[in-house]
C-alpha cells in the first residue's frame, strides 16, 4: 500500500518539478520565501485571476475595473493608518536570536496543546500577549528556552526613495494592499462612470508586506498579488450589501470547484472587529498545515473616505440624486490574495488515486490535479500516438491554439502521457491515431480520441467538431 495522503511536501514537489513554483533566485541560493511561477504557473495564476474578474466585473452589473500605481504619495499612508497601525507584534527570542510573531507564537502553542483561547488573538493588546505567553510558560519553537524580549510593533511597510536623494523627503513606501488606490480614485470613477450608488471598483494587483515569518510555501510571502473590490453603497445599506458579497465569494469559492468541506467562514466576534468595521467575515480554508485565512470580506464603513477626505482636504461626498444630500458613502471589501486562491485550488485539486495493480501486486497510484477546467493551466493535450502522427496532430494543435492554451506531446507511452497531463491537471487528452487519418485510398474517420481526466473515459470526436466540443466543456 501507497501512502496516499495529501501532504505539504508531494505538494510543493509537484509544483517545483512540473513547473508551477520554484524558489526565486535558486542558482543565488534564493531568497527567502520568495517564489518564482513557472510555465505552468503563470497560467494557473492568470486563470485564477481572470475567473475572478470574469464573475466580479465582466458579468457584474455593479462593479467596474482599475489598475492604480504600486508607489502613491505617502500621505495616502498617513491618511489609511498604515504608517502609524499597519504592524506586527514582533518579539526575540534572546538566546537563539530567533524572531517570532508574539500573536502567532500564541496561536500555534494553543493548536499544538489543545489550549482554547478565552477570545480571538486579534483582540488581545500588546500586555495580555505578554503576560499569557508567562502565563503559559510558552517555550521558543525553536531551542526551547523560556527567555524573550518584550514585545515592539514593527511596521510591515516597505520603504524605498523615489528620485536621486535618498532623504526623508523622498521616502515612499511600497503598497501593503491595493485598496487605497480605489479609494483615491473614488471620485475620478463615480465622475467618468456616471454610477449611482451602490456601485464596486475592482483591482487586482501586486501588495508588499516585510512579515516576520514568511512561510507555508506561498501562502505567507512578502511579495503578492490581492484582488479587491471595494463596494460603495447608501449608508445604513451597508449590511446587507456585506451579507450580499459574502454569499457571492462564498458562492465564487464553490464556483471554482474548491470543496465546501474545506471552506470555513469565521465572523468576527465584536471584540475582534477593527473600531471601524461593524461585521467581518474570514473565510477560511483547510490547507495540509491547518485553517488558514483565504478572503476577508469587511463592512468599512465610512471610515477609508473620510479619512482621506480630512487628510487630502479634498471633497469626497456622493451627491445622492434621490435625496438631494451630500454624504461619505459606506463601503464593503471583499479581499483575496491570488497566491492563497493558487495555494488552496492546488490542494483542494491534489489527488491520489489507486486504479490496479502493478504486476507485483503493489498499487498503481495516479496523480490528478482535478482543476476546475477554467483553472487548468492546459484545456487540452494533443498527443499523437506515434511519431508518424506527428504532421496531423500539429495541424489539429495549430488551428485549437487559436481559441485554447494546449499542450503537445510526442513522447512516451500513451499511459504515461496521459499520466503526466493528469499530474498537471489537463482536463481533456486529444489522441491522433491511424484510424484519424488513415492511409493511401483510406482517408480515415478524421476523428479522434478525447479522454476526460477525472473519470478516464474516452469517447471518439470528428476533429471538425473539437472546438465545439470543448468549448462546451470548458464554458464558465
Ligand atoms: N503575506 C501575505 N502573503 C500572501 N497573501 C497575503 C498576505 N497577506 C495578506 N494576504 C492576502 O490578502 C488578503 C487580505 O489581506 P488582509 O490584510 O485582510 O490579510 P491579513 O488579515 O493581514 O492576513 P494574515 O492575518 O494572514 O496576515 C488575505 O486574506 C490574504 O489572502
Amino acid at each position: 500500500m501507497k501512502n496516499t495522503e495529501k501532504t505539504m511536501d508531494k505538494i510543493v514537489a509537484l509544483c517545483k518539478n512540473r513547473g508551477f513554483v520554484f524558489a526565486g533566485s535558486e542558482i543565488y541560493g534564493g531568497l527567502a520565501n520568495t517564489w518564482d511561477y513557472g510555465p505552468l504557473g503563470v497560467e494557473l495564476k492568470n486563470n485564477v485571476k481572470k475567473a475572478w474578474w470574469k464573475k466580479f466585473v465582466q458579468e457584474n452589473p455593479y462593479n467596474v475595473g482599475q489598475d492604480a500605481a504600486i508607489l502613491m504619495n505617502p500621505q495616502t499612508w498617513v491618511a489609511s493608518g498604515h504608517l502609524s497601525g499597519f504592524s506586527d507584534p514582533l518579539m526575540d527570542c534572546r538566546e537563539c536570536k530567533e524572531r517570532f510573531r508574539a500573536d502567532k507564537l500564541i496561536e500555534d502553542w494553543c493548536g499544538e496543546n489543545s489550549v482554547e483561547l478565552p477570545k480571538p488573538i486579534d483582540a488581545f493588546t500588546q500586555q495580555e500577549m505578554k503576560d499569557f505567553i508567562e502565563e503559559h510558560n510558552i517555550p521558543c519553537p525553536s531551542c526551547g528556552k523560556h527567555n524573550f524580549t518584550d514585545i515592539r510593533q514593527f511596521n510591515l511597510m516597505f520603504k524605498t526613495f523615489q528620485g536621486v536623494t535618498e532623504d526623508a523627503k523622498n521616502t515612499v513606501y511600497l503598497r501593503p494592499e491595493t485598496a487605497q488606490g480605489i479609494f483615491t480614485n473614488f471620485v475620478n470613477t463615480q465622475r467618468t462612470t456616471r454610477r449611482k450608488l451602490p456601485f464596486g471598483v475592482c483591482q487586482i494587483g501586486k501588495s508588499f508586506r516585510n512579515e516576520i515569518t514568511p512561510g507555508n510555501f506561498i501562502f505567507r510571502v512578502r511579495e503578492f498579488e490581492q484582488m479587491e473590490l471595494e463596494f460603495f453603497c447608501k449608508p445604513g445599506t451597508d449590511l446587507e450589501w456585506f451579507q450580499y458579497w459574502r454569499t457571492f465569494c462564498h458562492n465564487w469559492l464553490l464556483g471554482i470547484g474548491l470543496k465546501d468541506e474545506n471552506l470555513r467562514l469565521r465572523d468576527h466576534d465584536p471584540e475582534e472587529l477593527c473600531f471601524y468595521s461593524k461585521a467581518t467575515t474570514d473565510f477560511e480554508f483547510l490547507f495540509p498545515f491547518g485553517w488558514g485565512e483565504l478572503w476577508g470580506v469587511a463592512d468599512r464603513t465610512d471610515y477609508d473616505l473620510t479619512q482621506h477626505q480630512n487628510v487630502s482636504g479634498k471633497d469626497l461626498t456622493y451627491f445622492d440624486p434621490e435625496t438631494n444630500q451630500r454624504y461619505i458613502p459606506y463601503v464593503v471589501e471583499p479581499s483575496l490574495g491570488v497566491e492563497r486562491s493558487v495555494l488552496a485550488v492546488l490542494c483542494d485539486a491534489y489527488d491520489e488515486e489507486v486504479v490496479g495493480q502493478d504486476k507485483n501486486g503493489k498499487d498503481d497510484v495516479r496523480v490528478v490535479l482535478r482543476l476546475h477546467p477554467a483553472l487548468a493551466p492546459y484545456k487540452a493535450a494533443i498527443l499523437p500516438l506515434s511519431k508518424k502522427l506527428s504532421e496531423p496532430a500539429m495541424e489539429i494543435y495549430n488551428e485549437l491554439c487559436k481559441d485554447f492554451m494546449l499542450d503537445f506531446d510526442e513522447t512516451g507511452s500513451i499511459g504515461k502521457r496521459y499520466r503526466r497531463e493528469d499530474e498537471i491537471g489537463t482536463p481533456f487528452c486529444i489522441t491522433v491515431d491511424f484510424d484519424t487519418v488513415g492511409d493511401g485510398e483510406n482517408p480515415g474517420d478524421q476523428c479522434v480520441t478525447v479522454r476526460e481526466r477525472d473519470s478516464m473515459e474516452q469517447v471518439r470526436v470528428p476533429i471538425s467538431q473539437l472546438k465545439a466540443y470543448l468549448t462546451e466543456k470548458l464554458a464558465y
